[in-house]
């Protein structure tokens, strides 16, 4: 095996990425990104940029697409915890609005794997969370898309209650995205 296992998910296509990590009595090391080690484990799309956001406790950002130039992601928490939720947005998918919602912990090496196809958004579950992506296509702002956080025919089980998060905090721009039912999804499933 090399350093990095592809783990799937209950989600089609939606996997995660564990590294290997090298302890000893300084701390750790691992790497987060190999272009080789990722293609044996299938991944070969070319990453071209990288995003860094900083998070209080409650902050919700997304649920985002790119309706050209979309991007696969590879999405990890520096510091802190979120609750990280993909939606699967391809036409004619066998899971076609269906959505996984998975705690990412700083503490755990995990990395997702979220492919073109599918809207991306998380919670912070705590002060000061960082997050950090790799993305597949650049930032195109002209073509920025979404779907709201609380669809409500999606019911994303966003862990407020548990997390003692009463109001979340969402952008303007995110508090008036469409519903899932609202879109026309540039994306086609590919089987
Ligand atoms: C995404 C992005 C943003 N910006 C600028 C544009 C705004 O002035 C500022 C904040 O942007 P925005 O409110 O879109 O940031 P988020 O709400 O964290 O957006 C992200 O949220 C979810 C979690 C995602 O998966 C997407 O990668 C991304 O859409 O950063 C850039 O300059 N480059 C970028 O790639």
């Amino acid at each position: 095996m090399g350093k990095f296992e592809r783990v799937k998910t209950k989600l089609n296509d939606i996997t995660i990425i564990r590294p290997t990590v090298f302890k000893d009595d300084r701390g750790f090391f691992l790497e987060t990104y190999n272009r080789e080690e990722f293609a044996e484990v299938g991944i070969t799309d070319e990453f071209v940029q990288d995003n860094v956001s900083h998070s209080a406790k409650g902050v919700v950002r997304g649920l985002h697409y790119q309706s050209k130039n979309a991007q696969g992601k590879l999405v990890r928490v520096l510091r802190g915890k979120i609750f990280d939720v993909v939606v699967d947005i391809r036409n004619g998918s066998p899971t076609y609005g269906h959505h996984l919602g998975i705690e990412l912990d700083a503490q755990d090496a995990g990395m997702l794997f979220v492919p073109v196809g599918f809207a991306h958004g998380f919670m912070a579950l705590k002060d000061a969370t960082e997050v950090m992506y790799k993305v597949t296509d650049f930032y195109s702002p002209q073509y920025d898309a979404g779907i709201r956080w609380d669809d409500p025919d999606l019911r994303i089980p966003w862990p407020m209650k548990a997390q003692e998060i009463s109001r979340p905090v969402v952008s303007p721009k995110d508090a008036v995205l469409p519903f899932l039912r609202d879109i026309i999804s540039p994306f086609n499933y590919a089987g």
